[in-house]
């Protein structure tokens, strides 16, 4: 059987190819994230996710290479990481109290073969006390996440509802992962 590789540096992806029992190596893609302004969430995480799985897959065709992105989007606004204590707050102010949407993009790339589809969750946030916001910041979980949130973390708290799949908002849409890898013909 080809192996398959996981083009991703997110301990929180790991964990979920993980959880349902596929065997896979790690190599962390190094891609630069800007992207054309004008493109909407959904054509974002995608082009994300092929760059990502791109740079491995190219060094190994033989491989299934499973790229990926999250990103947050309220209105018009898409939310990456925060790089700062403040853009944390604007994002997590933002989000007080309104429902955005989690987007996932995914790429399995093999050889000539792709595998390219993104997933939509929608996450409604109780409305949020400053208090509650500074201490979320405190705990330092916002910054390594879209958003400013982990909703398998302390960021749970936040949420009063969630519509779609939980496992793409952590990082990962596990059920269409495994899927889309069974029709390409890994895992016979
Ligand atoms: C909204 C949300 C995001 N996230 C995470 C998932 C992603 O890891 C991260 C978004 O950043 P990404 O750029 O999608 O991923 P990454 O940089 O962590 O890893 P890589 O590019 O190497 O695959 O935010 C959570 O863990 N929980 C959440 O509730």
């Amino acid at each position: 059987m080809s192996n398959l590789i996981l083009a991703s540096q997110s301990p929180r992806r790991k964990e979920l190819l993980q959880q349902i029992q596929l065997s896979f190596s790690i190599m962390s893609s190094n891609v630069d994230e800007t992207v054309a302004p004008h493109l909407k969430p959904h054509e974002v995480v995608m082009e994300l996710a092929l760059k990502k799985a791109k740079e491995i897959s190219v060094k190994h065709p033989e491989s299934y290479v499973l790229g990926s992105d999250t990103v947050v989007a309220l209105g018009e606004c898409i939310l990456g990481k925060p790089q700062s204590e403040e853009e944390a707050r604007e994002m997590l102010v933002m989000l007080s109290g309104k429902t955005h949407s989690v987007y996932t993009g995914v790429a399995i790339l093999k050889g000539e073969k792709q595998s390219l589809f993104y997933e939509k969750t929608d996450v409604t946030f109780w409305e949020l006390t400053s208090q509650e916001i500074d201490e979320y910041i405190v705990s330092e979980e916002p910054f390594d996440k879209a958003g400013a949130y982990g909703i398998q973390g302390l960021g749970a708290k936040l949420v009063k509802e969630v519509k779609g799949d939980y496992f793409s908002v952590v990082g990962l849409p596990l059920s269409r992962v495994y899927r889309a890898l069974r029709e390409m013909g890994y895992l016979q």
